[in-house]
């Protein structure tokens, strides 16, 4: 299905000294299967880079790999420039990692919680307390810091896992799929936390099968499937590879015959498929091009009752590179 080549394939990332993160040819396999198949990327300070693919793809692999969590078969991982290998406390100090599965005490409240593991981190007296309070903040859970986490909801939960994560002050934080089951209040509270650690000047890794997630929060996005990056840019880069075109659909009653001969003579028109009641063109910049294009049709003698434009997005590049939908 995939036709345009990908804008940075797998090979050396053009990484520059003072990138928090460097990942290269990262490799692993499990029996037969290659998990994560030659990754390589780079995350630079304030940015947040975004693993966006579908259950399976290797998003999670990775992330254990870039988190010391997991050993790689091959490849490397430079956090803060220094190398990720066995028994490397000091790179694992720079990462605050958010699991997918809740790391926390039911039966003691927020603070406590954040308290138990800030001292785990070496934290001590007013500087933990004042740390405990801004990652409270954070995570938009000052309010409920007296109360025991067993009364939380799923996604306060996860707010407090992200808070967990946060509390040594990490260089790089890496989230992995942090919105998933959540509710959709608590949902926003962690991207707004996410945007203002990327604000701050964190750097950030998050993996989401979300592509509003990766469009809302990622500077720059990494296309996963079947353990590979099938591309990565910016999501206009991205969407670039899908060829650009809109879509304008055109329904009404009329000549549309007689319309869509008028239509195909146009300029951003690249083609048009005529049905009895409907146009559907696919055009060049189609905010632009509607005026003229409704202008034609109706001239043309079609009565329009419906306008519609659809632009490319995420979706539409994972399925243009892979010829699969992203959520099944
Ligand atoms: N411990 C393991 N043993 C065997 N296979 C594994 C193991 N962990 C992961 N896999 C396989 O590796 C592939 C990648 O899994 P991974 O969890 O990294 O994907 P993912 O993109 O994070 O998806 P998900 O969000 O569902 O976790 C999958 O086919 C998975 O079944």
């Amino acid at each position: 299905m995939s036709t345009a080549a990908p804008p940075r394939p797998d090979d050396a990332p053009d990484d520059v000294p003072g990138d928090v993160l460097v990942v290269r040819d990262l490799v692993r396999r499990y029996g037969d299967l290659t998990a994560v198949d030659g990754v390589s990327f780079f995350i630079a300070p304030g940015e947040t880079y975004g693993l966006l693919g579908p259950n399976g793809a290797g998003k999670t692999t990775t992330i254990s790999m870039v988190a010391g969590l997991l050993a790689a078969d091959s490849g490397t991982v430079t956090v803060a420039g220094r190398r990720m290998g066995p028994g490397e406390v000091g790179v694992k100090a720079h990462i605050g990692l958010v699991p997918q599965d809740l790391a926390i005490y039911p039966e003691l409240t927020a603070r406590e919680n954040l308290t138990f593991f800030g001292k785990l981190e070496g934290l001590r007296g007013a500087a933990l307390t004042r740390r405990v309070d801004e990652v409270l903040d954070l995570v938009a859970l000052s309010d409920r810091a007296r109360d025991a986490t067993k009364e939380f909801s799923g996604g306060m939960k996860r707010r407090l896992n992200i808070g967990i994560g946060l509390i040594h002050q990490p260089t790089l934080l890496i989230l992995d799929e942090p919105t998933v089951g959540v509710d959709p209040q608590s949902r926003n509270a962690i991207l707004e936390s996410v945007e203002a650690l990327s604000g701050e000047g964190m750097a950030v890794l998050y993996t989401t099968h979300y592509m509003e997630e990766a469009e809302r929060l990622c500077d720059r996005i990494a296309i996963v499937d079947s353990g590979r990056i099938q591309a990565e840019g910016t999501r206009g880069e991205l969407i670039t590879l899908t060829g650009g075109v809109d879509t304008i659909r055109l329904g009404g009653s009329g000549d549309t015959a007689r319309a869509a001969t008028a239509l195909r003579a146009l300029a951003p028109v690249v083609d048009v498929h005529a049905e009895r009641r409907a146009l559907t063109l696919t055009v060049h910049d189609a905010p632009t091009a509607v005026a003229v294009v409704v202008t034609t049709a109706t001239t043309a003698g079609m009565a329009l009752d419906d306008v519609e434009i659809t632009r490319p997005d995420l979706e539409s590049v994972f399925l243009h590179l892979t010829g699969k939908a992203l959520r099944d």
